[in-house]
């Protein structure tokens, strides 16, 4: 309790006429499970967030819900969540003694893949712009645990959100609080999987002279037996899915969550990180095979083209923006637990003072999610692609009030609504594509959401 007494707002800080925004944060002494954390405030469920980096260097949970920012339909949509979050944090009273990015006031949240592709109502649950900024954040940051709370206007309901959660923790009760029983797959179904191979055939035909690359995608819905829990989910991505991001967005009732192993951008002060990640093959069943594979992937001038279009396009952003930065000549093998990529890490340093929305919106989407050239993959994605990807292949992460932020292409990922879920999946279509091997990758790239919902062994 002696925590959670500092980060109660008292007396005059409470009794306030005007609506501003209060944050106080404090260390915490004791380490803690945030995934325990998250899972024990399942009375807070469709407002709780969850976010690891691939590295394990940060890590969050967020309970409850300060402020919303959210929007649909937009053209200038990332200007529009700048400027809302600056005027939440005008006038804002932070009480913040530690520098560290990622502690503090921070929004967390995602955008939709193409805010002016026709919704359906797939994804009711979530706006073209959905961020919201949480009433209670735990942050890890290298190792170092803080608790930030964040309060708006006199709204106190906050006071029994923060004692609630650290009774919760003092109780100490059994930490391994996530309930992982086996929730039985009932049904699963490749949406228009025969129009999708026809389609990938129809746009190999399109591309020419102007348009290189397509980025196009699918969608499996499947249906279990019980509703399925958020916590036993990032539970099992945590677990499977090293050198991801792993992410979840509550909304109602719904959930988006996925273990990505795609940076769109990073910012911390003047430095930048992206990565060029585009080309892929199955994993070997045995070393010797894993090894030879990522020789044919390394080798396959397919997908070195498909690789390349990333890499042109995330250069000559860095172009921009960047007063030196290093991108290496060839792409080297990353390999996740279903699936291996060519990947070529991006790092740069800022020219001048850019947010990590004006980044985001320099970048997304990258020929790894759209095409090459970006304008034209995009209306082709948009005429053509018989699926909704709502926040599927966009960006999803966070962003601090000291304009530091970091986001992941929210690839591998599923919606999770009560006991259905939908998963998507993607692949680049270029010149020398072909509709059934496509196919097939897309079915790969199914695999770490399946195997985490519990729809398959292993
Ligand atoms: C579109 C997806 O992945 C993207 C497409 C890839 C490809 O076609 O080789 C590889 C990595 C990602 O950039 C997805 O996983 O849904
Ligand atoms: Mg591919």
């Amino acid at each position: 309790m002696k925590e959670s007494k500092g980060l109660l707002l008292e007396g005059s800080e409470l009794n306030t006429s005007t609506s501003i925004l209060r944050s106080k944060v404090i260390k915490l002494e004791q380490k803690q499970d945030f995934l325990t954390i998250f899972a024990q405030n399942d009375q807070y469920k469709g407002k709780r967030f969850f976010w690891k980096s691939p590295d394990g260097a940060s890590v969050f949970a967020g309970i409850g819900i300060c402020k919303m920012l959210q929007s649909n339909g937009m053209e200038q949509i990332y200007e529009e969540v700048e400027k809302e979050w600056q005027e939440l944090l005008d006038g804002s009273e932070i009480n913040n003694p530690f520098q560290t990015a990622g502690v503090g006031p921070m929004l967390f949240g995602g955008f939709s893949f193409d805010p002016k592709k026709t919704r359906t109502n797939l994804w009711d649950n979530f706006k073209d712009a959905h961020f919201y900024l949480p009433a209670i954040m735990f942050s890890e940051i290298d190792g170092e645990q803080y608790v930030t709370v964040n309060q708006y206007g006199d709204r106190n309901d906050l006071v029994e959100v923060i004692q609630a959660c650290f009774e919760k923790l003092e109780k100490n009760e059994d930490t391994s609080t996530v309930n992982t029983h086996s929730n039985k797959l009932l049904d699963s179904k490749e949406i228009n999987g025969d129009q999708w191979k026809r389609m990938v055939s129809e746009v190999v035909q399109d591309l020419g002279q102007s348009l290189k690359k397509v980025v196009l995608a699918r969608e499996s819905r499947l249906v279990f037996e019980q509703d399925i829990t958020t916590e036993a989910v990032l539970e099992n991505l945590l677990n499977r899915q090293k050198n991801s991001y792993v992410f979840a967005l509550e909304s109602g009732k719904d959930c988006f969550i996925g273990a990505s192993p795609e940076r769109l951008v990073k910012k911390a002060g003047k430095q930048v990180f992206s990565v060029c990640l585009a080309g892929s093959i199955a994993r070997g069943m045995n070393e010797e095979d894993d090894e030879s594979l990522g020789q044919e992937l390394m080798n396959d001038p397919k997908n070195r083209v498909e690789h390349d279009y990333v890499v042109q396009m995330i250069r000559s952003a860095m172009e921009k923006v960047c007063s030196t930065f290093e991108i290496p000549d060839e792409p080297r093998l990353l390999k996740m637990r279903d699936i291996q990529h060519l990947y070529t890490p991006v790092t740069g340093t800022l020219l001048k003072s850019a947010s990590v929305l004006s980044l985001i919106e320099l970048l997304h989407p990258t020929p790894a999610l759209g095409g090459y050239p970006q304008a034209l993959a995009i209306e082709k994605i948009r005429e053509a692609e018989m699926l909704d990807r709502g926040l599927y292949g966009a960006p999803i992460g966070w962003l601090d009030y000291r304009g530091n932020g970091e986001f992941a292409v929210s690839i591998r990922s599923a919606l999770i609504q009560k006991n259905e879920a939908s998963l998507f999946a993607g692949c680049g279509v270029v010149k020398d594509s072909d509709a059934e091997m496509e196919f097939k990758e897309t079915a790969i790239k199914f695999k770490p959401m399946l195997s985490a919902l519990g729809g398959q062994l292993g």
